[in-house]
């Protein structure tokens, strides 16, 4: 059995926990009944000691397949890691995902996106991740009474992600400890009413109106000031016209969405003037989870 799950960049703004989008990059794990338990990590989280054993898929994974067949499996997990950890690319919702798909898989029963998504929403409360994880594309999400309701859109090829990664893990949990806990009148219908243009944005193609449209008062500024650099990438997309530039989740990664001929000037200029922060260009997926047996 074969899961492949997609990175994603939450928030998108002003969207806050409940906006996101997937792509290209992804994570993929190979599983086989064994007579031995085994882990094999290639790509990102390889030299990482914590994720050999008993890590998140693992845990999860072993939840739901014990939960459908009433026994512990033994299985031989192959992993093969695209999605960089703690850079607010949804890592974390990545593995949610990927451990519930590949323990139905591997049960042999089938499971919906929607319901894969509902599981999903019991290990990472905010849906903003898991919903572009599971569906693709651009995902609007809400939760009522412990389930996701959410409308997807397909991102055209002609559109392209210009991201920046900073080597600086940022771990999410502690990120939104360090948030306000309540918002002015005014920044919180400023966030609504950004977020909700967005969404039309994406869902009536208004790519230009997206320079506007993704602007936010919650949560940005707090965290780029973690990492003051990141100050100088946005400006320096915002100067090239992008058509947005947010910060990745809770970062440090930074997001960029341009129109395809313009990806590899603005990946050369991030390149040149921030030499130590990974720059890559990646399509937008529209796929969400992958089976293949
Ligand atoms: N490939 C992986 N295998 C196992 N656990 C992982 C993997 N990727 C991420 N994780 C778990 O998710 C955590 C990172 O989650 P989080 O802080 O939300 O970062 P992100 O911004 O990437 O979602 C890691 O500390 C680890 O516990
Ligand atoms: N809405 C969440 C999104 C976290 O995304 P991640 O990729 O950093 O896990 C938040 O902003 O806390």
């Amino acid at each position: 059995m074969i899961i492949s799950v997609p990175a994603t960049s939450a928030n998108l703004g002003p969207g806050f926990d409940s906006l996101g989008l997937s792509l290209s990059l992804r994570n993929r794990v190979h599983i086989q009944p064994s007579k031995f338990f085994s882990v094999s990590i290639k790509g990102e989280g390889a030299n990482n000691p914590r994720l050999k054993g008993n890590n998140l898929f693992i845990n999860i994974f072993n939840d739901h397949y014990t939960h459908l067949t009433g026994k512990r499996g033994v299985f031989r997990f192959r992993f093969y890691n695209q999605i960089p950890l703690s850079r607010g690319l949804g890592s974390s919702s990545a593995v949610i995902v990927s451990a519930i798909a590949s323990a139905y898989s591997a049960a042999g029963v089938n499971i919906s996106r929607r319901k894969l998504l509902n599981l999903a929403l019991h290990y990472e409360h905010h849906p903003d991740n898991i919903t572009p994880a599971v569906m693709g594309g651009f995902n609007v999400s809400v939760v009522e009474n412990n389930k996701v309701y959410s409308q997807r859109k397909r991102i055209p090829g002609y559109l392209k992600a210009v991201v920046v990664i900073p080597d600086k893990p940022i771990s999410t949990a502690h990120s939104r400890t360090t948030l306000p806990r309540s918002y002015r009148k005014d920044d919180a219908i400023y966030n609504l009413s950004h977020s909700s243009l967005l969404t039309a944005c994406f869902f009536n193609e208004s790519w230009e109106m997206l320079r506007i449209a993704a602007r936010d008062k919650f949560h940005q500024v707090a965290r780029m000031k973690n990492l003051p650099e990141l100050f100088d990438v946005q400006k320096l997309a915002i100067e090239n016209n992008v058509l947005m530039s947010t910060l990745s989740g809770s970062g440090s990664t930074f997001f960029n969405m341009v129109y395809k001929e313009d990806a590899k000037p603005l990946l050369e200029k991030f390149q040149a003037r921030f030499p130590s922060f990974r720059c890559a260009i990646f399509d937008f997926d529209n796929d969400g989870v992958l089976f293949r047996d």
